[in-house]
């Protein structure tokens, strides 16, 4: 594959189709207007009217400036192809479908079933297509046409071969400079990424594929597509984004819009539960053991040490009288709150109203009359209000928020003794903590866990209005019967969450606030790195198990992740899963991956077949010192040099990548540049025109970090070194 091929394919004017790109912008154009007029008048009548409609001209305002943001998002690049078929007709692809005043088809979306020969026809398989032609445009400036030319005769007389398709596109595509935005790949899809954008949704898609193979990029045009095909289904749930940090939320956050889709709710895992500060850090040995599943029972049997059966039976005076509170009628209270079925907190309503009847049954028999209902309830009242009772009932059953029940855990030996009897007693040493030490990202899933079973505080239920009928908590069973919970969540409480609710708020800003949503569909990126922890949460937050899960194993970091996809999916998903690989990265030049692979081989990750894109001359530089005091200043020194050649040029990113020892000394010997300085976890996911890799034995650590940090780069990896370099990746 030559490394500038360029554009030269090019058949046909410019001109026409640059007259046809015109009459796509002059519709555009007509349609942003029409729906700023319509926005306007709406405004103009102002706040006035019954509530009724006011809320539908509220309801309409946000469509218009929806529809309106949706055609300034599509702006750039609108239509990027064009197919022409063996019966003579053709067509235009884009970002939007969009069709004349007489409902004339103008541009089909890249979504539409008909757009889909534009990625997968290829000169083997060409349906119905005999060319397939790449619009290349600056602005709404055509500047390029390239031809496909699939029709086989004509192939063969032209004596050409294309293994990508839009070649020249592609590549102009992958040598564009970075701009620290992730930008949408929608007019170069490639044929094996176009296979996992619409496989059907049914279950969990898993993609695999080494660094650069497009993984985000592909997830995230699959929720487009799937937003687009399943409207319905989708809309009113939303979709969930899972991302690896904040920095890579921003990263890739103008990705949907630009493909015109902004239902999606992108997060961290840690964002998934409202009001939490997971910011501390923790020992990888501490996450690992609390990312495993027994941590379910641990979060359990902390509950279940809340329901407490006191040692003896005990006394108390009221109102002159003695009720005793017995053992017995403790248990069996607290056995008919448990057959209740509610979470912890709600089920205390039924645990005290159950000791409350059997106390005043005690009063009433001591007492020497006969009771009407109403002197029934006053007592019941007095023995409800009596302070003691209300204390001694509490005991039996406290009420308390995730938070707290973590906190208790994790502070006192006692509780997580008796809570955590699986861990080994140096595991639970691990989990010691002070009271008021702040939380960790390997705490969320077990805060969300004591959320699940603890339920609402008292005083803190749901509105009447929010709760699920009996249909709905049918249906919700009917669900979990279909697909299994693994006692991860009731009925009740899946069908309350799967309630919609009537608030005007968009999808995206209820499901923000609400542990609770339950979404259409998710996707997680960089999911190797979940333990199974965080995938019970994942799981509670999709109940019909509808999943994208993309990753690469070799890549993997976090001690309680995947180093192997079957041993995770196979227990969540059982038989409903499928792996897809993808083979060819697009970031990387092939000196890069070839010197990462090298690297990954020897040390034993288990690395995806990979082939690169491009060949780049000049793609890896290393640099030996004699000293290691050195490493800093002769890295922040290359990373200068390639930050003032940008400077000249047409801008592009440089970051050094260094270990965790040496990221303040870099960020000092850079301050003043626009040079990125990060740790290898922290630039997972991320890319950079060139990367700086700074000592990378002490990178290599872990193996999957080095890896991660030595296929940032898109042009040129440099890297520095003192220490030996790590076996595969020397020579
Ligand atoms: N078909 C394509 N056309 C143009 N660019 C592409 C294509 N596929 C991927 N890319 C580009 O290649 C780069 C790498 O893609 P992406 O970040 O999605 O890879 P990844 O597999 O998620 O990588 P990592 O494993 O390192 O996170 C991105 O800049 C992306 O835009």
């Amino acid at each position: 594959m030559s490394n500038e091929r360029g554009l030269t394919a090019e058949r046909g004017g410019l001109t026409a189709e640059q007259e046809v790109v015109d009459g796509l912008y002059s519709r555009l154009d007509d349609l942003r207007g029409e729906a700023e007029q319509r926005l306007a008048a709406i405004r103009r009548e102002g706040p006035s009217g019954s509530p009724q409609n006011r809320s539908e001209r509220d309801a309409f305002a946000t469509l218009y400036e929806d529809r309106i943001a949706q055609l300034d998002a599509v702006e750039d690049r609108l239509c990027f192809g064009r197919l022409d078929l063996r019966d003579g007709e053709h067509f235009y692809v884009g970002r939007i479908g969009l069709s004349d005043a007489e409902h004339v088809p103008l541009l089909t979306d890249w979504r539409a079933p008909a757009a889909r020969a534009f990625y997968s026809a290829t000169a083997a398989n060409p349906g119905p297509v005999v060319n397939r032609r790449h619009l290349t445009t600056s602005g709404r400036r055509v500047t390029a046409v390239e031809d496909d030319v699939l029709d086989v005769d004509a192939l063969r007389e032209m004596g050409a071969d294309t293994a990508l398709a839009g070649e020249g596109a592609l590549l102009a595509a992958l040598g564009a400079r970075r701009t620290g935005r992730m930008g949408d790949i929608v007019a170069t899809i490639q044929a094996e990424q176009d296979a996992v954008i619409r496989a059907p949704m049914t279950g969990a898609l898993v993609v695999q594929g080494g660094p650069g193979s497009g993984k985000t990029a592909v997830a995230l045009h699959r929720a487009a597509y799937l937003l687009y095909h399943h409207r319905e289904q989708l809309e009113s749930k939303g979709v969930l984004l899972i991302g690896p940090s904040r920095t890579f939320l921003r990263y890739i956050d103008h990705v949907l819009p630009s493909l015109g889709e902004t239902g999606a709710v992108s997060t961290t895992l840690a964002g998934l539960v409202p009001g939490v500060d997971a910011s501390a850090v923790e020992d990888d040995r501490v996450a690992q053991i609390k990312g495993r599943t027994e941590m379910a029972a641990v979060v359990a049997a902390a509950v279940k040490e809340r329901q407490r059966l006191p040692r003896a039976d005990r006394t108390i005076r009221i109102d002159g009288r003695t009720v005793t509170i017995r053992r017995s009628d403790i248990r069996d209270a607290q056995a008919k709150a448990r057959r209740d079925g509610r979470p912890h907190n709600e089920a205390r309503a039924v645990f005290a109203k159950e000791m409350i009847t059997r106390l005043t049954r005690q009063l009433m028999e001591q007492l020497d009359h006969t009771f009407g209902d109403e002197d029934r309830i006053e007592l019941e009242r007095d023995v409800r209000d009596d302070r003691n009772i209300r204390i001694a009932i509490n005991l039996c059953w406290l009420p308390v928020t995730p938070e707290q029940l973590l906190r208790d855990l994790y502070s006192k030996p006692h509780l997580l003794d008796h809570a955590a009897r699986g861990l080994t007693p140096d595991e639970r040493d691990l989990l010691l903590r002070p009271p008021h030490a702040p939380f960790t990202d390997a705490d969320v899933p077990l805060l969300d866990e004591a959320a699940e079973l603890l339920g609402e505080m008292p005083g803190g239920r749901r509105r009447r209005s929010d709760e699920p009928s009996a249909e709905e908590i049918q249906y919700a069973k009917d669900v979990l019967d279909t697909f299994g919970d693994g006692g991860m969540v009731t009925a009740e409480s899946l069908a309350a969450r799967m309630k919609g609710g009537t608030a005007r708020l968009s999808v995206a800003e209820r499901a923000r606030g609400d542990r609770t949503w339950t979404y259409g569909h998710v996707v997680v990126d960089e999911a190797q790195e979940l333990s199974p922890m965080a995938w019970r949460m994942l799981l509670r937050r999709c109940p019909t198990r509808s999943f994208t899960i993309v990753g690469d194993v070799a890549q993997t970091t976090a001690s309680a992740g995947t180093r192997w996809w079957p041993e995770t999916m196979d227990p969540l998903f059982q038989s409903s899963w499928e792996l897809r690989e993808l083979t060819i990265s697009y970031r990387i030049p092939a000196a890069v991956a070839a010197a990462a692979q090298g690297f990954a081989k020897r040390a034993g990750l288990p690395v995806s077949e990979l082939s690169a894109a491009r060949e780049l001359d000049d793609a890896v530089g290393i640099t030996s010192l004699r000293r290691t005091d050195d490493a800093v200043s002769a890295a922040a020194g290359l990373a200068r040099e390639h930050a003032e050649g940008f400077a000249d040029a047409a801008g592009g990113l440089v970051a050094v990548i260094a270990p965790e020892r040496l990221v303040a000394a870099t960020r000092a010997a850079v301050a003043g540049t626009e040079i990125e300085v990060c740790t290898a976890r922290e630039s997972k996911g991320l890319e950079f025109d060139v990367a700086v890799v700074v000592e990378p034995a002490a990178i290599a650590v872990r193996p999957g970090d080095l890896y991660v940090a030595l296929t940032r780069p898109t042009r040129r990896l440099e890297v520095v070194h003192a220490e030996p370099l790590p076996p595969g990746l020397a020579g």
